[in-house]
């Protein structure tokens, strides 16, 4: 790669759009910009493409390769006219629930997990395609073209000039690709949709979806967990834990791993290999709503949290609250538990957010290692990771050494990487070096830490019986 070659990775995520102009041949991030997204779970895909040019899209004209990575799963729908015949239906919309439940039982778990990867969860597009199907049959008899959000957001890049692509990362995620068979599913999209839309062209992870009009090459994009995997480079041994919107606990392997139980979802990495993955819908949310409610800022949550006692002093904070996703619970809400005179305390109510989210993880974290998934270092990333408070009890809820990157947005870097390696060529993506703040190990005499799961499982186990 020529030295100065600059290349620029985007993640449309769930709350903004974030663009990093990085260098090709180091890694070395120079610049990140950022515009918020609509707070809604159904959101017309016009405003990802004004976030796109509010943060900077249209100023990349230094950039001689660029991808796009998105938030997995949301449901994009068109008609005759490329227009949306409904918002954006996303991940963490769980409208769709009873036709996910209809559509496990009818297939059966086994069969979607070992066929497909993914058991249904309200999250995934097929699960959308049906309730569109249900709901608004005159909507859905218009749709001609279904597609994901960084597909869309890649083909508006491009100009609408091509057929629309994804890639495998992506389609893994949306019950009607087989990563077994790595092919579209286009019977169970007619099953469940009734229809037969087209889809996207499925492209490898280094191939190019094209040039922009002003001739920037494209790379084929990924969906957000697999874009944060190749920014961090995730070595064996490691899972990455992202704390966004979501929640998201996951590794790189070389062989799939089908998990009826539907907790696992077997989606395919933006490299060629397997990315099995737990999502909560709980995620960074619940630090920054605690903070609204107790009238403080960030900064100050996090000082509250870090100031009263380790185990909150009794509270336990179920944090189901925009429904739950694992478990798959998605109509639950949250509960708070342990509520005496002298435990109503900012400090503990700031503290149990943040460990009610690190049980709500390490359950998650837990059902991997159950798989014999080793775990001995959690890379620790997104928005909610920032938390100083999150940080220091990670490592003795999640029993192993934390790895601190240094702050970056690593679902955008790992789409510049991508980018990079779709410029280059080459066999493999460019090896940049991932950069650490720091390390965290167990502290070994938190005692606290293995009460307040225990105390955690208990609360779960007594409201929902899991
Ligand atoms: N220091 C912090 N403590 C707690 N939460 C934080 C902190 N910094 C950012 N966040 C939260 O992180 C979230 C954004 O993270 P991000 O990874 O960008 O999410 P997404 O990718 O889902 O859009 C927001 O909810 C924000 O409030
Ligand atoms: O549904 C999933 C993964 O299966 C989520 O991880 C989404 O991909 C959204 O990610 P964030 O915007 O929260 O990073």
């Amino acid at each position: 790669m020529a030295s100065g070659t600059i290349v620029a990775g985007i993640d449309s995520s769930t709350q903004s759009c974030k663009i990093v102009r990085v260098d090709a041949e180091t890694g070395q991030i120079l610049s990140t910009s950022s515009a918020p997204h609509p707070d809604s779970t159904a959101v017309h895909p016009d405003r990802w493409w004004e976030a796109f040019q509010a943060a900077g899209g249209a100023e990349l004209g230094d950039v001689e390769a660029l991808s796009v990575s998105a938030q997995q799963h949301g449901m994009v729908a068109l008609g005759a006219d490329d227009a949306p015949v409904f918002d954006a239906l996303l991940w963490n919309d769980v409208r769709s629930a009873p036709q996910a439940q209809r559509l496990r039982d009818e297939l059966g778990a086994e069969v979607w997990a070992e066929e497909i990867g993914i058991v249904p969860v309200p999250s995934f597009t097929i699960t959308k395609l049906a309730w569109l199907a249900e709901n608004h049959p005159d909507l859905a008899d218009r749709v001609r073209k279904v597609m994901l959000p960084h597909d869309w957001l890649t083909w508006q890049v491009l100009g609408r000039r091509n057929y629309p692509t994804t890639d495998r990362s992506d389609a893994s995620g949306t019950g009607y690709y087989s990563v077994t068979d790595e092919a579209y599913r286009h019977d169970l999209v007619e099953w469940a949709f009734g229809r037969s839309p087209e889809l996207p062209t499925v492209i490898g992870p280094a191939a190019s979806a094209g040039t922009t009009p002003g001739g920037t090459l494209v790379g084929a994009g990924c969906g957000d967990n697999a874009g944060a995997a190749l920014g961090l480079s995730l070595r064996p041994g490691e899972v990455a834990v992202s704390i966004g919107t979501s929640g998201t606990v996951f590794t790189s392997t070389d062989t799939k791993i089908a998990d009826p139980s539907g907790a696992i979802a077997g989606f395919a990495d933006a490299t060629g290999k397997q990315l099995p993955l737990l999502a909560t819908i709980n995620g960074a949310r619940v630090l920054g709503s605690t903070a609204e409610l107790l009238g403080v800022d960030l900064q100050k949550f996090d000082a509250l949290a870090a100031a009263g006692p380790a185990d909150a002093g009794g509270l336990t904070l179920v944090p189901y609250l925009d429904g739950e996703r694992t478990p798959n619970l998605p109509l639950a809400t949250g509960s708070l538990i342990g509520l005496t005179r002298a435990a109503m305390t900012p400090e503990n109510m700031a503290r149990a957010s943040v460990l009610g989210l690190l049980c709500l993880l390490a359950d998650a974290l837990d059902k991997l290692r159950a798989r014999d998934i080793a775990a001995d270092r959690i890379v620790l990333v997104g928005g909610g990771s920032r938390s100083r408070s999150l940080q220091a009890a990670a490592a003795d809820i999640f029993q192993a050494e934390v790895v601190i990157p240094r702050p970056g947005e690593y679902v955008a870097l790992g789409a510049a990487r991508q980018a990079a390696w779709a410029l280059s060529g080459a066999g493999a993506p460019p090896a940049w070096e991932r950069r650490v703040e720091r390390t965290i190990s167990p502290s070994g005499a938190a005692d606290w830490a293995a009460a307040v799961r225990g105390r955690f499982s208990e609360a779960r186990q007594r409201l929902y019986g899991l």
